[in-house]
């Protein structure tokens, strides 16, 4: 049977703006407040989308969560219309407001794990939404991400969705974009690398910014995922780069297939982490280890170009090729880089540069904004077709977007009612085009 690698994209939502809000992620902080333009930046991640399709990838769409969060707004003792809410907020705790209202689930490397049926004891493919626990803006994704993911993957024969795990810091989970799965080809048993910032029981962690993701919460994904121990490690990142401003581990490694691209100083002791993947790696075809070294691509220059954020996409037509962000075109030794990594003997065969500026000041590149499902011809025909990119789906979407978006918002239109009206009309047409069913809150008032 055929397997194939699709990449699920959040679709941005009417909201996006630039709030400051993750604190240890550079881009974040260093353009708060800025004014954001949500069309461009739906329009820019909707090319990427579309791009892949044209390359003969199969490409998915994941609708945005709904914002403002009215929920929390509510839960944290703002009451009255929704338009009082709102007006209430935004005079006594605007910091908050911006949190209701980010955009951030756009991101869907964060939205969940996904373990294929190749890789699972009882033979389906499991899903953890992530907790995202260490921001409040990202901490109330999970049940709207959720729902979203059931809307999707809906046929219980194929799909196993999981709780995400306890809010506390001790399990703090920020999805795929701390796991990488190694493999001869995407139908065969793979080896998963979970990647995590902090062991609770050991002093290893970073002096300045937090590290996200842990180990304890990483065991307890793949333990629900029914993973063979024997194809499973967790490996520590480096707490000096999470200090550099590398707060997942999609910042300095990427892996597809038999292909794994990393930074020498990635991984806490290094060297050993490289032995394990050599012994645990289990394929016929050769691994290509491939390691960046600091005199090729600094930390800071990886950070600002955010050049291992890219995609690592299997070609139909063989070899592989590299979804980099335009920025990497900016910083002359990482292009230089990726051109010689074309030209020497790996499966990597071209670059692509996508402009996704929008989300890039936001510290989200290519790789940020898809989750990666592997899933067999079977498992594909069981996803909902609606939410699958065809020619007619990117031309609505367009058009979509085109209709409902902004081209500036500034934190001064958070505290407009307006804005939120305009988003729910959006949403509401969007489960519509995406044959969601009603998966937003205010749509079940
Ligand atoms: N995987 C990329 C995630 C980027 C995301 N940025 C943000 O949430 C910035 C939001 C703001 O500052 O408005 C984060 O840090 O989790």
């Amino acid at each position: 049977m055929n397997y194939y690698e699709v990449n699920f994209d959040g679709l941005v939502g009417p909201t996006h703006n630039y709030a400051g809000l993750s604190y240890g992620n550079v881009a974040s902080k260093s353009n708060a407040n800025k004014t954001s333009n949500p069309k461009q930046a739906a329009l820019q991640g909707l090319e990427k989308m579309w791009h892949l399709v044209q390359l003969g990838l199969h490409q998915g769409v994941v609708a945005p969560n709904a914002r403002p969060d009215l929920i929390t707004l509510r839960a944290c003792g703002f009451a009255g219309s929704d338009s009082a809410v709102i007006s209430k907020a935004a005079k006594a705790q605007p910091q908050l407001l911006k949190a209701c209202y980010s955009a951030s689930s756009m991101w869907t490397a964060n939205a969940a794990t996904v373990s294929p049926s190749c890789d699972s004891a009882d033979g389906k493919l499991h899903i953890t939404p992530a907790n995202l626990n260490n921001k409040l803006h990202r901490a109330i994704e999970a049940p709207q991400t959720s729902q979203i993911l059931k809307a999707m993957f809906s046929d219980p024969d194929f799909f196993s969705h999981h709780e995400a795990l306890p809010q506390h810091p001790l399990y703090g989970d920020e999805g795929a974009a701390n796991y990488t799965r190694l493999a001869d080809s995407y139908g065969h048993q793979g080896l998963a690398l979970f990647v995590y910032g902090e062991d609770a029981h050991t002093q290893v962690k970073p002096q300045l910014f937090p590290a996200r993701q842990t180990r304890q919460a990483s065991e307890a994904v793949a333990r629900s995922h029914q993973l063979d121990p024997q194809n499973t490690l967790f490996i520590q990142q480096n707490p000096e780069v999470i200090d550099q401003g590398v707060f997942h581990n999609d910042v300095i490694a990427i892996g597809n297939e038999n292909v794994f691209l990393f930074h020498e100083q990635a991984f806490y002791q290094q060297q050993g982490v490289i032995e394990q993947i050599k012994a645990g790696y289990q394929g016929d075809r050769p691994l290509h280890l491939i390691e960046v070294k600091n005199a090729d691509i600094s930390v800071e220059d990886a950070v600002k170009s955010y050049v291992f954020n890219s995609q690592l996409v299997s070609l139909p037509s063989g070899g592989m090729a590299v979804i980099a962000p335009g920025e990497c075109q900016m910083v002359g030794k990482v292009e230089q880089y990726l051109s010689a990594l074309c030209q020497a003997s790996n499966p990597v065969s071209e670059v692509i540069y996508m402009d996704l500026k929008q989300s890039m000041q936001n510290g989200g590149g290519p790789a940020c904004l898809r989750l990666r499902v592997t899933l067999s011809q079977q498992e594909l025909s069981a996803v909902n077709p609606a939410c699958l990119l065809d020619e007619g789906l990117y031309h609505r979407l367009r058009d979509w977007i085109n209709t409902h978006y902004r081209d500036r918002l500034s934190e001064a239109d958070l505290a407009d009612p307006s804005l939120m009206t305009e988003s729910q009309t959006a949403l509401d047409t969007l489960t519509t085009i995406l044959n969601l069913g009603s998966v937003y809150p205010f749509q079940q008032a």
